[in-house]
């Protein structure tokens, strides 16, 4: 036999109770044998709940007893339900008139909402040719007088049960009361919350069922909460322990006294969805499945509570007198967590018994707070506990990890041994970024990572679209998705917290005004994880930013080259608030574009390889033009022109042609080898002669004709078969606190390293202390914006990995 159970929400009115109808139908005529246990419909419950409030308190209630009549009745015309309706007249009419009621009155008025739908339900099988059965569960289930939690009497429960199922059976449908009960003396009681969901599985335990299918409105249980995770899967198999750590936590289709009769007898429990019952939901039995996590749940309206106090240190009795102070009030607590220094106790309660709990506390700690041995009892009300099942502590550091990297700092975390079970107290208000960072993490449905592009011009435009185009196939190949929800030029950003799509040029033009500040607000607001701030811009106000976008959660990726080499103080100042932040700094494009050249002189450096030199061609652009120019019969001004146009320029190409962008890539990895070394400690040979350098980058540029006379002399200068080559050294003691950095234009035999360089190409000579004269050469496009956009697309990456 399958015993069936059907929730309120299934059962309400509209589309639910003929989905349940149909349900029932389809299997009854299949010829399963089944039993079916019914909740009240709808909202039923709470709705006799607050009728019987208002009429204890003499308000009126009719209206709502009208309506809720009207419900139950809604278009089913040939059904009745006058004993209930009578039945509840009296009982509301007797409390009005006494203003008061016991737990026992209560029980009558609740139980007449199972009894109403299980009529229903029968009535309409009826209608359709089944050949169903209205079972009172109020005959069958015995239990104790413990009105609105009462305990069956098990023996006889099941006697009971057996003998009704002997007479009916077969193709009969039994369509049994949920919730309801009755005492010795024949009245009715309740078995409390869930209290359906236990009739169904005491009927599955006393007739040996083969499965318990319990329908609801969801396909199963998820490994969160698909409301709050979008990515939320569901778990197709589950143990009985699993799901019992489930429930405990907030699972609220299940409790851990309706599992407890399954696990008796080895019976399985299936959650369906009415609304999809083709769906295999969710299996749950007593085979232990495969290690690994399972679910998160979450606990909401809890608060917690923190009990400090410098004595309590090897004081016995402690922890008993909280409990014995709160259970005296029953208060609850779902979670404690002691210090070994015994100086801090913090517990989770539910929030409506905060503040009393509070006070309890204070009660009892009086003489304590006299004597300085308890400090302070504070209570933190906006917080929610998350738990992780199946978790248990050897992996713990990869959530933990990801939520420190997104700012969530638990406010308190315990573990249970047996269950395999994590707990984190976190910020309500962090509650659904921290849901979606750890299910990022453990499950790796997919881990979104959330980007902000600073500077949409030639390497930033064309990363955006690299973005674009391989988004959906890095999603599938590592389950990656990256969302851009910001692109900002110096004035406009355009926002979309599900990401901009490829029309994001054009609809840059009704993005709005902006500060940092707005965008940090926004990635909160839609409780974004995982934060990029991408720098392609080649501005220094844009780097006054970054501390600010740290202590905010975002990593950095950045082509900009301004940061590494403001102040030596700033460099440190940043690596610090990135150390603090536990935030990560990539800018592999400053050096070299896309060449792995940060890198690599990282790793040498890193793993004891002396680094004595580096010298080579560092510029893309220069390197452009002094090969072209060197080789061909050419205007130097033509060639730059060009260099321009081919996106090898900086954005002003006075920053290539006077040295410092150079100077820039040599400062950076003069500091990737510890060197303390300041931009001003560079000697630069400036390339643009002294007449020329006043003014603005457009009027420099109606004045670059005036370069080719002076370039076309050291040109023709040179000895024969060379070439003019403008170089970068990084050199003298780069073990002492300063290196020497001199960026110079030489001529150079053509047949040489540097003068066979060609086309935009860098090349850049590591010489190290086990690689002698022999160096480390890396060579390659050093500019463009297709390299340079690949190579930050690669710094994301990388910290995607890092995560
Ligand atoms: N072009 C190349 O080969 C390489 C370039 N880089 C670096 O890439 C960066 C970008 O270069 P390009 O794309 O060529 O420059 P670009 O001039 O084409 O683009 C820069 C963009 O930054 C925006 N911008 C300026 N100030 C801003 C601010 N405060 N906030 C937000 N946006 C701002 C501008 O509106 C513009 O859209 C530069 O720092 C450059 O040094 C690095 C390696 C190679
Ligand atoms: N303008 C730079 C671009 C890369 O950093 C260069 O020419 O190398």
């Amino acid at each position: 036999m399958k015993i069936l159970k059907f929730g309120g929400k299934s059962l309400a009115n509209g589309k639910g109770i003929h989905k349940v109808v149909d349900i029932i139908e389809d299997k009854a005529k299949s010829g399963e044998v089944l039993a079916v246990v019914l909740s009240a419909r709808g909202k039923s419950t709470d709705e006799l709940e607050e009728i019987l409030e208002k009429a204890v308190n003499n308000e009126s209630y009719q209206e709502q007893l009208t309506a809720f009549k009207k419900y139950q009745l809604a278009e089913y015309v040939n059904f009745n339900a006058d004993i209930e309706f009578e039945t509840l007249d009296k009982l509301f009419e007797g409390v009005s008139l006494l203003g008061d009621y016991s737990k026992r009155i209560k029980d009558q008025v609740l139980s007449q909402g199972e009894v109403i739908s299980a009529k229903l339900l029968t009535h309409l099988l009826q209608e359709r040719g089944v050949n169903a059965n209205f079972t009172d569960s109020r005959a069958l289930i015995k239990t104790d007088a413990t009105f609105g939690e009462a305990q069956p009497l098990e023996k006889l429960s099941k006697e009971n049960v057996v003998n009704h199922f002997k007479k009916y059976n077969g193709d009969t449908v039994n369509i049994v009361t949920g919730f309801i009960a009755s005492n010795t003396k024949n009245e009715t009681t309740t078995l409390g919350r869930n209290g359906s969901n236990y009739t169904a599985a005491l009927l599955a335990n006393y007739l040996d069922a083969e499965e318990l299918q319990n329908f609801t409105h969801v396909n199963g249980i998820y490994t969160a909460n698909p409301d709050l995770v979008a990515d939320a899967k569901k778990i197709e198999k589950l143990s009985f322990t699993e799901a019992n750590e489930l429930a405990y936590f907030g699972a609220n289709i299940l409790h851990a006294k309706t599992i407890i009769p399954l696990i008796e007898k080895d019976i399985p429990l299936r959650i369906l969805n009415t609304f999809d019952h083709n769906d295999n939901g969710t299996l749950i039995t007593s085979e232990a499945s495969k290690k690994g996590i399972k679910s998160l749940s979450v606990l909401e309206n809890v608060s917690l509570i923190n009990l400090e106090g410098r004595g309590l240190l090897g004081k016995v009795g402690v922890d008993a007198r909280i409990f014995k102070a709160l259970a005296y009030k029953n208060i609850s607590v779902s979670i404690i967590s002691q210090g070994s220094s015994e100086r801090g106790i913090g517990l989770v309660v539910a929030s409506e018994k905060a503040n009393e709990a509070k006070k309890v506390l204070e009660q009892e700690f009086e003489v304590d707070f006299q004597t300085k041995d308890v400090n302070t009892i504070t209570v933190e009300d906006e917080v929610s506990v998350i738990s992780i099942i199946g978790q248990d502590l050897s992996t713990f550091h990869r959530p933990y990890n990801a939520l420190i990297k997104n700012q969530v700092i638990p406010l308190l975390f315990n573990n249970t041994v047996s269950g395999n079970n994590v707990s984190l107290v976190v910020y309500k208000k962090q509650l659904h970024k921290a849901l979606n960072v750890i299910h990022g993490e453990i499950f790796g449905v997919t881990k979104k990572i959330n980007i902000a592009i600073f500077g949409h011009g030639l390497v930033g435009g064309t990363l955006i679209n690299q973005i674009l185009e391989s988004a959906e196939k890095i999603k599938k190949r590592k389950k990656i998705d990256l969302n851009v929800f910001a692109v900002a030029n110096s004035r406009k950003v355009l926002l979309n917290p599900k990401g901009v799509d490829a029309n994001w040029q054009s609809n840059i033009n009704e993005g709005i005004a902006y500060s940092i500040q707005d965008i940090i607000d926004f990635a909160n607001q839609y409780h974004l994880e995982n934060l990029i701030a991408v720098d392609n811009t080649a501005s220094k106000e844009f780097t006054d930013n970054y501390l600010k976008l740290v202590e905010n959660g975002f990593d950095i990726v950045s082509s900009n080259k301004i940061a590494n080499t403001l102040s030596f103080d700033f460099y440190k100042d940043l690596r610090s608030k990135l150390e603090q932040y536990q935030k990560q700094y990539l800018y592999e494009t400053n050096v070299g574009a896309g060449l792995p050249l940060i890198d690599t002189i990282k790793l040498l450096h890193l793993s004891g390889e002396n680094i004595t030199r580096i010298k080579g061609v560092f510029s893309g652009s220069l390197s452009y033009l002094f090969n072209t120019f060197s080789k061909e019969d050419r205007l130097f001004s033509e060639v730059l022109r060009e260099a321009m146009d081919k996106g090898f320029t900086e954005p002003d190409p006075r920053e290539d042609l006077c040295g410092n962008d150079v100077g820039r890539k040599l400062l950076i990895l003069a500091r990737e080898l510890d060197l303390s070394n300041e931009f001003v400690d560079i000697n630069i040979h400036n390339l643009i002669p002294e007449n020329l350098r006043g003014g603005d980058a457009s009027s420099f540029l109606n004045k670059i004709e005036e370069l080719n006379p002076v370039y076309q002399k050291i040109k023709d200068e040179q000895q024969p078969n060379h070439v003019l080559r403008y170089i970068g050294d990084l050199h003298g003691d780069l073990f002492e606190e300063k290196g020497i950095l001199d960026v110079t234009l030489v001529s150079v035999p053509e047949s040489s390293a540097l003068g066979q360089v060609k086309g935009s190409d860098s090349i850049f000579e590591i010489y190290t202390e086990s690689y002698g004269d022999q160096p480390i050469v890396i060579q390659g496009a050093g500019a463009g914006a297709a390299v340079t956009a690949r190579g930050v697309f690669g710094d994301i990456l990388r910290l995607t990995e890092k995560g």
